[in-house]
């Protein structure tokens, strides 16, 4: 029996309804398997834990979680209870620092039996390798002063180092795919690091003669999601513009509560973490109307990660099932609950796994 050990972190607000969406998933796909196990170790942290203790997770939360095969996670962020910023630094960023997960990939495709809401979406299937070290996502500044002279300055850091493992990774990952890498800067408004960044994409490219690759600024590329999604296959971006294209790629697949999302920790020192796209979306917490698409999915990317990529497509195969089916949340047209959603892709998962 082999057996996968899962550090769960439901998080706050959606997290807690999706999460053990996920996890009934896993289980399932472990049954039905029958040789493979989840042992699944939840941790309770999240904003809720931060009001009793002053912290999002205890001082020996790494260590904890360290020796996990992966780390599932939901979503982090209460905003009436605790800021964002602190939330998402004290839980969220520091595993992603502390265990070096360095690159974020988030891929976006049309999925069967969703409507995009653009008119004629055609086949859009890409990849947005976001680097997830460092860039605009700082802690380098401060604030000084007050009143009208208040000052606040943030710096972004960029390492030759943390721009060019990004930039291989989306390079090695277009080598298996379409061959095609577009590159987000925005090197005309901000004159240091994008430039560098150009520069450090051209030295990476020269690398991979047979990878067509392209630049775009980032706002240019923003829109060309839009209207030509189709013509893209892996894009690189900094941590901050990742960030942004990868909810317009969720948004472009029918909605942010379908996009997944791996942390991946390259040098195996430690565990990686997967977490969808979305937040914690307390507009719709505690309605049971969350759609649990994007962590299932998450879910997947999991599975691929241990190297267990056929398990990982029969549930990417179920969840479109369930779609075309019509079964789906009031995010994306329909009338189902999480639960009933999620009851709708085990169910399927068993059809797809006996044929
Ligand atoms: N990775 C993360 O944990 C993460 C990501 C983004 C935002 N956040 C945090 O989440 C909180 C809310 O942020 P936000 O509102 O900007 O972004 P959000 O992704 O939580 O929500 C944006 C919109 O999308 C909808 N939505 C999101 N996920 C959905 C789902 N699964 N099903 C149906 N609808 C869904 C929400 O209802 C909301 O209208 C903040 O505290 C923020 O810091 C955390
Ligand atoms: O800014 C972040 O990285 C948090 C969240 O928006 C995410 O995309 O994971
Ligand atoms: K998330
Ligand atoms: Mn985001």
């Amino acid at each position: 029996m082999k057996k996968y050990n899962i550090s769960v972190i439901p998080g706050d607000g959606i997290g807690k309804e999706v999460m053990p969406e996920a996890l009934r998933v896993l289980r399932a796909v472990a049954d039905i398997h029958g040789g493979l196990k989840f042992e699944f170790d939840s941790h309770p942290w999240g904003c809720e834990y931060y009001l009793e203790h002053n912290q999002m997770m205890p001082e020996d939360g790494l260590s904890r979680l360290e020796n996990s095969d992966a780390i599932f996670l939901g979503a982090v962020g209460y905003p009436k209870l605790v800021p964002d910023h602190v939330s998402l630094w004290g839980l969220l960023v520091k595993i992603r620092r502390g265990f070096e997960q360095v690159i974020n990939v988030r891929p976006a495709k049309q999925l069967v039996g969703i409507q995009s809401p653009l008119v004629n979406p055609r086949d859009f299937d890409f990849l947005v390798v976001r680097e997830n070290s460092e860039g605009e996502y700082s802690e380098v500044g401060g604030r000084i002063h007050s009143g009208s002279d208040e000052i606040a300055i943030q710096n972004a850091v960029f390492t030759r180092k943390g721009v060019e493992r990004a930039m291989e990774y989306a390079f090695k990952l277009a080598e298996q795919r379409q061959g095609y890498v577009a590159s987000a800067t925005k090197s005309n408004g901000i004159v240091h690091s994008m430039p560098f960044w150009d520069d450090v994409f051209r030295d990476v490219s020269e690398k991979y003669p047979d990878i067509k690759s392209d630049s775009f600024h980032v706002d240019a590329l923003a829109a060309f999601l839009v209207t030509r999604p189709h013509t893209f296959d892996v894009i690189v971006a900094s941590n901050l513009f990742g960030d942004i294209l990868t909810d317009v790629g969720a948004a472009i697949m029918g909605s942010i509560g379908i996009g997944p999302a791996a942390n991946i920790n390259l040098n195996g020192k430690y565990p990686s973490m997967f977490e969808p796209v979305h937040g914690s979306a307390p507009d719709i917490y505690g309605q049971g109307i969350a759609n649990p698409v994007g962590q299932i999915w998450t879910g997947k990317m999991m599975l691929d990660h241990l190297g267990e990529t056929e398990l990982g497509d029969k549930v990417l195969e179920a969840i479109e099932g369930v779609l075309e089916d019509g079964i789906k949340t009031a995010d994306i047209g329909g009338t189902s609950s999480t639960t009933e959603v999620t009851d709708a892709i085990i169910e399927k998962l068993k059809s797809v796994c006996k044929v």
